[in-house]
């Protein structure tokens, strides 16, 4: 399905010490033999792609002004940075064997979401669920119970503090309602992990805002470029007008991955052959307010909260969509690989202390048995979770219900 979107080894990713500084230099690849489909050199002439009209290039350390301004000869950027790329008009590069994200849905459609989130879930489940399975088997409710449940609670990556809080919570439940069999502790857990987790379904409304402006952060292969694509779809479905910013300027094959599905699904991608993140963001957001798009997307590279350069580097991102758009960006979304566990906090934490996040995006739960990390992220930086993410489909992203979520694991 998006196995197009993203089939890249990990090595691509920039590192930290990686050879260009945000500050001095435009972007690029930081790894040599990263496998880009094409150099970008700044030298390299612009590729003989339709040029829409001329954006001004900005100097990596400057902010674009409001209006473009003629480029100062003493921060001239290099020309390629100054040629946008729009699709669906610009001939996208063919990815190999690129899949038809409509063409495989279909029979994804077949399940409803509330199957596909159980399957989703499946991994989590069946550590989880068979796990608990045993402790709600029958006996009575002691000691020993509580302790296997911390630590089948602990496993299922809860974290130690989300674990403590659900421990007492249902000593509570059990003590009030004067619960004595342990068949009876699944119903009092699951009411205390939806009590816990419910306050982060806060659904995303894109009304009120033209364009209404999503930047998404995350690091390195979190979903960020996949979400989008999925996004997109969703908001179409709703008729909104959308519009792609290809901000990942570090990975040449996530351009030509947004390039490749937007030409797909009619949607508008302003992209830039070179150039740097914010400056497409920028262009992005001008283009959006001519043309009347209802909602902005914008891709940025992946990296890791301590690649410090890297995060100033989004700072300024945000910055920059401030002065396109002044009450922008209108949502800041962190995706995070539910593999990731207990780190998946971590991310949240950084990210949100350099962005201020809005949101949150959980994807991959499909190949993880560490979904109990939304109860972690609910006790330790409650972050709306916007979407959660089941598959690589295109209607394997959707509207995270915590009352679905807890059913899917529990039942
Ligand atoms: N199974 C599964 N795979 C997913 C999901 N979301 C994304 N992927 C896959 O994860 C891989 C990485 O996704 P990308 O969207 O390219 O990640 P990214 O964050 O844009 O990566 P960078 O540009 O390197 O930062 C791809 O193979 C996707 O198909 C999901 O919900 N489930």
């Amino acid at each position: 399905m998006f196995s197009f979107f993203k089939r890249k080894p990990k090595d691509n990713a920039p590192q930290a010490n990686a050879p260009a500084t945000p500050e001095t230099a435009p972007i690029q690849a930081p790894d040599t033999t990263a496998p880009v489909p094409e150099p970008v050199p700044a030298v390299t002439p612009a590729q003989p792609v339709p040029v829409a009209e001329p954006v001004a290039a900005y100097e990596r350390d400057e902010l674009p002004p409001t209006s473009a301004p003629a480029p100062d000869a003493g921060h001239a950027v290099p020309a390629p940075a100054a040629v946008p790329i729009e699709l669906p008009e610009a001939p996208a590069p063919a990815p190999s064997a690129p899949a038809e994200p409509d063409a495989q849905a279909v029979p994804e459609r077949k399940l409803s979401w509330t199957e596909r989130l159980k399957a989703g879930l499946a991994k989590t489940r069946s550590k989880l669920g068979k796990q608990l399975a045993g402790l709600f088997g029958g006996g009575k409710i002691d000691e020993d119970l509580y302790e296997e449940l911390e630590t089948v609670l602990l496993t299922a990556d809860m974290g130690v503090d989300a674990t403590m809080h659900l421990l007492g919570d249902v000593r509570e439940r059990v003590s009030l309602k004067g619960l004595k069999d342990a068949s009876e502790l699944k119903g009092a857990l699951k009411d205390s992990l939806l009590e816990l987790i419910g306050p982060l379904e806060q659904p995303l409304s894109v009304e009120g805002k033209q364009p209404f402006v999503i930047m998404m952060a995350g690091v390195n292969g979190a979903g960020k470029t996949t979400s989008i694509g999925k996004l997109a779809k969703y908001y179409q479905s709703q008729g909104k007008k959308v519009m792609l910013a290809a901000g990942d300027t570090f990975r040449a094959a996530a351009r030509e991955q947004l390039m490749a599905w937007g030409e797909r699904n009619n949607v508008t991608v302003i992209a830039q052959q070179g150039g740097d993140a914010a400056a497409v963001c920028f262009d992005a957001i001008q283009a959006a307010k001519a043309r009347g798009i209802d909602v902005v997307l914008a891709d940025t590279a992946g990296r890791l909260p301590t690649q410090l350069h890297l995060m100033e580097e989004i700072k300024k991102v945000k910055r920059v969509i401030q002065k396109a758009i002044p009450d922008g960006p209108h949502e800041v979304m962190l995706v995070i690989d539910a593999n990731t566990g207990q780190n998946a906090v971590t991310q949240v934490k950084a990210f949100d202390d350099a962005l201020g996040l809005t949101g949150l995006i959980l994807s991959k739960l499909d190949g993880s048995a560490k979904g109990g990390v939304i109860a972690a992220i609910a006790k330790q930086r409650p972050v709306p979770l916007r979407f959660v993410g089941v598959g690589e489909s295109i209607d394997d992203l959707r509207p995270f219900s915590a009352r679905d979520y807890v059913d899917a694991l529990f039942d």
